[in-house]
């Protein structure tokens, strides 16, 4: 999951972009990158690292200009080497800034059209440079130099024709504006907004609702999967759909886990889903779990803990902070290899024993997608003198890896692939363990909106909704971005080039 942010301003951009990433670092900790526009010239910043040490005062000050955007990235495809931070540049035509969160799903393909048949280079072995290259070969059909809304919204619709999975995009075009657009099936999210100020209306595009909030942006709505945006540079708003057939089926998993909790994504509050998730699950473990005698719930910090006090309240236990939080330590699943995942786990949380001293516990979590989490945390509990220990997740069992945007490229290495409820307990050590059921989720999620009646859910059921996803494509994704073929292909990463930088 990436984060991106578009502004156009009539003031400077830089700290507002600053700040709107910094609300969305918890979609990507890797790299982070800024590109703002001055006087007809791009000013880049972007690096690997997070958005407060990526950006420093001396960048700052250069990155000036009434317009711009910028990326924060968990990288999903390519490698993750600082060349592949966004956003991404071409000089042709007219000069575009680009910044993606998503995934495609026949970038293999488009590897060998963009060379053949727009005969564009790609320097990197990222998903969203070819994206790039694909929009610029269609914008290049337009005649003027400054590009009439019709002409975006036909060269979005050809993008649209070309590319298959998840995108939600970003880009800011020398001359002429930004353009944001979203796939036909809305499986990324992007929010768009608005704020008054004497010199007019600025506007603003982003993942999630919360950098807006951050920044004093009003949430207009979300933008429509298939539809393009497109602010001029003078601030005038103008928006199409551009898909053939759009259907509304957006990434269950932003509402399980990848989203703050105080964003709405697609009219849908993600603490309230979260809250929904809690009731259900709750009810599901009241019904399941009726003899057995559960002293305490406790979250696991931080994500599930919504949905762990819901849980509580329908058991009628106590609800404890168990686990403290080292607020330093970012988020552990969307860290790079296993190694480095399963040591930030007891970095990151440490049990206060006397809430397990002699209890049994019900350890709440949204997911278990590795395990890394829940082997290590029942074992603390245990340390801690826990009786019994059971285990709950909010979502559904996950089996199947996830093609759009997400970091589970190897289904082998999800704990539930191929293993039964008992199986996995086993292995996490737990004395009992409860998913949610996948229609619950659903329902948790959907109530909250009268008109969304599908989402993407591949990873619990192997339904991939755009279609196009094969065995064949799943595993050649497992041989080349499995934890191990990542660790093989490190070394070759440090001789990728990084092109169009400002220094350190
Ligand atoms: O089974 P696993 O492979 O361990 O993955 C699942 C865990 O990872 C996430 O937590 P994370 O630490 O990333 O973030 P959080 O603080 O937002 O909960 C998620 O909330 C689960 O706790
Ligand atoms: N998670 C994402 O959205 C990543 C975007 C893009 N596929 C990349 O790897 O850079
Ligand atoms: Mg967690």
């Amino acid at each position: 999951m990436c984060g991106i942010v578009g502004i156009v301003g009539k003031g400077p951009v830089n700290q507002a972009l600053f700040d709107a990433l910094t609300v969305l670092q918890h979609r990507g900790q890797d790299a982070a990158g800024m590109m703002t526009i001055d006087d007809g010239m791009f000013h880049l910043r972007k690096a690997n690292g997070l958005v407060r040490d990526v950006f420093r005062n001396r960048h700052m000050y250069r990155l000036t200009g009434n317009s711009g955007i910028g990326h924060v990235r968990y990288p999903t495809a390519g490698s993750s080497s600082s060349a592949e931070a966004q956003p991404f540049y071409v000089n042709s035509p007219y000069g575009i800034a680009f910044a993606h969160n998503g995934n495609l799903t026949n970038a293999y393909e488009l590897e060998e059209e963009v060379f053949r048949i727009a005969r564009r280079h790609i320097n990197t072995t990222s998903d969203s440079e070819l994206l790039l290259n694909i929009f610029a070969h269609e914008l290049q059909n337009c005649s003027g130099l400054t590009l009439e809304p019709e002409e975006v919204f036909k060269a979005v619709a050809n993008v649209h024709r070309r590319i298959r999975g998840a995108y939600a995009v970003v880009a800011a075009i020398i001359g002429n504006g930004m353009v944001a657009f979203r796939d036909p099936y809305g499986i990324r999210p992007l929010v768009l907004g608005k704020r008054k100020t004497d010199g007019g209306d600025e506007y603003m595009v982003a993942s999630e609702s919360v950098a807006l909030d951050s920044v004093g942006f009003e949430l207009i709505r979300d933008v429509a999967p298939g539809e393009a945006v497109f602010v001029t540079e003078n601030g005038e708003l103008h928006t199409q759909q551009c898909a053939e057939n759009p259907v509304h089926a957006p990434c269950i998993f932003e509402f399980v886990y990848f989203a703050r909790p105080d964003s709405f994504i697609d009219g849908i509050s993600v603490y309230a889903s979260r809250v929904n998730m809690g009731r259900k699950l709750g009810q599901k473990i009241a019904r399941e779990w009726a003899d057995l005698d559960i002293d305490v719930v406790i979250p696991i910090p931080e994500t599930s803990m919504d949905i762990a006090l819901q849980i509580a309240q329908e058991l009628d236990v106590p609800y404890r902070q168990g686990y403290v939080k080292n607020r330093y330590i970012g988020r552990t699943f969307i860290m790079p290899g296993q190694t480095m995942r399963r040591k930030s786990v007891r970095r990151k949380l440490n049990a206060i024993s006397s809430e397990f001293k002699g209890k049994n516990v019900l350890l709440v979590d949204d997911s278990i997608v590795r395990g890394t989490t829940s082997e290590q945390i029942i074992e603390m509990a245990r340390e801690s003198g826990a009786k019994k220990v059971y285990f709950a997740s909010a979502a559904p069992a996950i089996r199947f890896p996830n093609v759009y945007g997400i970091d589970m490229p190897s289904a082998n290495e999800l704990i539930a692939h191929g293993r039964d409820i008992d199986e996995i307990c086993e292995l996490i050590g737990a004395d009992g363990l409860i998913y949610q059921d996948i229609e619950d989720l659903a329902t948790a999620v959907g109530e909250e909106h009268p008109t969304i009646n599908r989402f993407e859910t591949s990873v619990f059921d192997g339904n991939y909704v755009t279609g196009d996803v094969n065995q064949a494509y799943l595993e050649r994704i497992d041989m080349a971005r499995s934890d191990e073929a990542k660790s093989n292909s490190s070394s070759a990463e440090m001789s990728n080039l990084e092109m169009h930088n400002m220094d350190q």
